[in-house]
């Protein structure tokens, strides 16, 4: 259980979001939502302490991250996957070796085992035949399948996607969303969503964190975000073209 705790973060005079709080269980795939600049990205790079804050505690299973010590903290953000924007796979190596590059650089596994577990990563998205492609020969939905597939390999228990559909068509966009979906079912893992897509939100997420106005505006499930009469959610939300 990640338990985020009066976090305010700012850059310089730059408040980003003061007095977070709320609590992600284990098996949970929510929603970090909110428009451009409000610091979604800012508040799931607290989440593996790649950003410290200015106050507040992020507890992960009981353990205050930032009070870590140096190996405990490697260990603690290996428990993490993550799906950048855009992807960010190596263009100088080929398919098979970005999916292999975490295996290669944080296990001693040898070639045969990477092998394997570099294929079944492939098969999970549906790509084992693009293993000896070059990046530079994938389409961007591909790419984005190859990166959920680099981002699982070593068996993360959470996983923080950053809008995981941005820059795809509605068909794309709704198999990464199924991918996203089959993940946490079949891995079982906790999954942390960047997104200003509604609909993506509608068909993944269990539960919803809105930032607004420099502060959590609204925390709630799915259901709840529905039948929501909080203003500032459902202006958010009609904005976003999806009637709920
Ligand atoms: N390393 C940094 N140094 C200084 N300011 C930063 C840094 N990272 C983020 N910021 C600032 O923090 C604020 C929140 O940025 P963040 O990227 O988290 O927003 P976001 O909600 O993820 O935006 P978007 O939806 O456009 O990706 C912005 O004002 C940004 O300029």
């Amino acid at each position: 259980m990640i338990q985020i705790q009066n976090l305010t973060k700012s850059f310089g005079d730059n408040l980003v979001w003061q007095d977070v709080s709320f609590d992600i269980e284990d098996g949970e795939t929510i929603a970090i939502i909110g428009r451009s600049g409000c610091g979604k990205s800012v508040l799931v790079k607290h989440l593996n302490a790649l950003i410290y804050p200015d106050e507040g505690n992020v507890i992960i299973d009981g353990k205050n991250i930032f009070e870590l010590e140096y190996v405990e903290l490697r260990k603690m953000r290996q428990r993490f996957g993550v799906l950048f924007q855009g992807s960010a796979l190596f263009d100088s190596i080929n398919t098979f070796e970005n999916v292999a590059f975490p295996l290669r650089y944080f296990t001693e596994k040898d070639d045969e085992q990477i092998h394997d577990e570099v294929m079944k990563a492939l098969q999970m998205v549906n790509l084992e035949d693009a293993a000896g492609k070059a990046i530079s020969e994938l389409s961007g939905g591909m790419r984005r399948r190859i990166a959920l597939a680099r981002a699982t390999i070593l068996t993360p228990d959470y996983l923080i996607y950053d809008e995981p559909t941005s820059g795809l068509d509605p068909q794309t966009s709704d198999e990464i969303n199924e991918l996203i979906i089959n993940l946490a079912k079949n891995m079982n893992i906790t999954s942390i969503v960047v997104t200003h897509d509604i609909h993506s939100v509608l068909e993944i997420a269990e539960t919803v964190a809105f930032l607004e106005n420099k502060q959590l505006c609204w925390h709630g499930t799915v259901e709840e975000m529905r039948q929501s009469d909080n203003k500032l959610l459902k202006d958010f939300v009609t904005a976003s073209e999806y009637k709920i």
